[in-house]
């Protein structure tokens, strides 16, 4: 995946797949699987760092997850989230933190909303950094939101992110990313747009989709929401592992000889 093929991916053609990765050794993994491109999420503070909310991660903590993704996947593309209030601090501290996921590593930053922020974006895209936008379930918003809930079902939220949408197009956003949202206005959205959308949560109709690592290979303990489609018990398989090392070394199975050095 290049920049320059986004627009060739858009609905009609074959989907788009990305998911989250934080880190060296999945990276390497990732770089060898089908899948077209990664998010650094900024979903890390939760599901690396055992965060409630996506909230407390630092641009530097952003940064070098970046910087270790980049190392295990150097030809892949990679999208950087900016955390939580990084856009919202004045023009030369958004920067900053472009600068230093960008230079971390990463190809494309991705930012939350778009509502008093569309001439940053601009002034982004023109720096020659490609922006990614999130619309729907903005998880930085979480508290104004009361939770991690659906977005766009009344007719207002869905007049309103329809045309945010068309906001983060204007500003000159590459792709868009649209989560938690019922699959008709996806589909609108998708419809309306020239750029690429990317769903989660937000039904078949966008031109890909994203899902957290730790969810689809079921390493998340009790966390299912339903648009999560869980490809392994992760959990299961790991902790199968683990008891068995811990039984091996009980009863003296391991190490073997062939596992020990001779003097
Ligand atoms: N591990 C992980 N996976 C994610 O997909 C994810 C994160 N973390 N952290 C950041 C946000 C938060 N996300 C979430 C978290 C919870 C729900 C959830 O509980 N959804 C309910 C629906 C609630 C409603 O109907 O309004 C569900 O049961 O599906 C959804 C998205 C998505 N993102
Ligand atoms: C859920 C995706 C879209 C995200 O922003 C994250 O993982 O942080
Ligand atoms: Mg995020």
């Amino acid at each position: 995946m290049n920049i320059l093929n986004f627009p060739e991916r858009k609905k009609g053609r074959e989907a788009i797949v990305m998911v989250t990765c934080y880190d060296y050794t999945m990276a390497r993994i990732v770089a060898d699987s089908a899948i077209d491109m990664i998010l650094v999420g900024d979903s890390a503070a939760m599901v690396m760092h055992g965060h409630d909310t996506t909230l407390p991660i630092s641009v530097d903590e952003m940064a070098m997850h970046v910087r270790a993704v980049r190392r295990g996947a150097p030809e892949t593309f990679v999208v950087a989230d900016l955390p939580f209030l990084a856009t919202r601090k004045g023009l030369e501290a958004a920067m900053d933190a472009v600068e230093a996921v960008m230079k971390a590593g990463a190809s494309a930053v991705k930012i939350e909303g778009i509502e008093g922020q569309a001439d940053l974006v601009r002034h982004i895209v023109a720096s020659g950094v490609p922006v990614m936008g999130h619309l729907g379930l903005t998880p930085q918003a979480v508290n104004q939101l009361g939770g991690f809930r659906v977005q766009g079902r009344s007719e207002d939220d869905r007049a309103r992110l329809m045309r945010e949408a068309r906001e983060c197009q204007a500003a000159g956003c590459f792709a868009l990313v649209l989560e938690c949202v019922p699959e008709s206005l996806a589909e609108a959205i998708t419809r309306s747009l020239d750029i690429v959308t990317i769903g989660i949560g937000a039904g078949d109709r966008t031109d890909g989709q994203v899902l957290v690592m730790h969810d689809l290979l079921g390493l998340t303990d009790g966390f299912k929401p339903k648009f999560v489609r869980q490809y392994m018990d992760g959990r299961a398989q790991v902790c199968q592992a683990l008891d068995q090392y811990a039984s091996d070394v009980r009863e003296r199975a391991f190490p073997a000889p062939e596992e020990r050095y001779a003097g």
